[in-house]
């Protein structure tokens, strides 16, 4: 048994160690394996992170990452092409890559009208940029002079739009997205769970998005973990609801590379 373990083993990680092949084990992408930086664009997966998910990926039932990233993102951005059997479902789930397949829905309608919208919408707030990922798109000020009081300023106007067009409000790290809604990571968990007859799940995640699936983790009912990547941004809420707390991407990859070693032995 790998020492860091021994100290947070709870029932749910003993059901994982007892019987890999029915684990699941899902991950968020920003903020859990690839640290949080300025520009989104250039968020990387954490360098070990490939390794250790392919490393575990052979010892347990199923590997999968569920983000708010379009799943071909993640997939670069991730080097998780390197990952056998891995499943990426991007959009919250609206998207599934798997073994260099990616299978994605039709564009939402009013995304149109958003992306003609929102530079009218920003202009005049310094630093905030637009992400558009192709099936939703995100707000972002977290290179904005004050963030919070822009993020703050964006709320209503945003709100607006998404009545206007049937999208939802996304909010996350400095981060307002559009999204198709109906779908989200609680959902998309349960229904992977399902699919894998999983006897046992953790997941691992950092930021608002991620409540949903430790939601679904404990609506489950199977031995499950939850797994809080801290950070001092999203920090209480998540905190207080998960089963173990680590320090960001580099404690997450700490935390499988140490379920891989407790599987494989001394
Ligand atoms: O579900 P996730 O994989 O956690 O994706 C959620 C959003 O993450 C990204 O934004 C966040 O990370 C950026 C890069 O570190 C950071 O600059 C930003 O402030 C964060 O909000 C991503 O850009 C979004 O599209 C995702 O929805």
């Amino acid at each position: 048994m790998t020492k860091g373990l021994e100290k947070i083993l709870t029932d749910g990680l003993k059901a994982i160690l007892a019987d890999p092949a029915g684990a699941v084990i899902g991950v968020d992408f920003d903020g859990t394996l690839a640290p949080i930086v300025p520009d989104p664009e250039s968020a990387r997966i954490h360098p070990a992170g490939p390794g250790v998910l392919a490393r575990l990926g052979d010892l347990v039932g199923s590997l999968v990452v569920i983000t708010g990233r379009p799943a071909a993102t993640a997939v670069e951005y991730g080097s998780l092409d390197r990952v056998p059997g891995l499943v990426v479902l991007g959009h919250y789930g609206l998207e599934r890559w798997e073994a260099g397949r990616l299978t994605t829905p039709p564009v939402h309608p009013g995304l149109a009208y958003v992306r003609a919208e929102l530079p009218r919408l920003i202009a005049g707030l310094d630093g905030v940029r637009i992400e558009d990922k192709d099936r939703s798109v995100a707000v972002h000020t977290r290179q904005a002079p004050e963030p919070q009081a822009a993020i703050d300023a964006l709320r209503a106007p945003i709100g607006v739009l998404a009545a206007e067009t049937g999208l939802a409000v996304e909010p996350g790290k400095f981060v307002l997205e559009l999204r198709p809604p109906g779908v989200d990571k609680g959902g998309t968990l349960t229904a992977f769970l399902r699919e894998r007859s999983a006897r046992s799940v953790l997941f691992a995640g950092d930021d608002l998005g991620d409540v949903a699936a430790f939601a679904a983790v404990r609506a489950s009912g199977l031995p499950g973990v939850t797994v809080f990547s801290g950070s001092a941004e999203v920090g209480a809420e998540l905190g207080a609801e998960a089963d173990i707390v680590v320090d960001g991407p580099a404690g997450v990859i700490e935390l499988l590379d140490s379920i891989a070693d407790a599987l494989t032995g001394p």
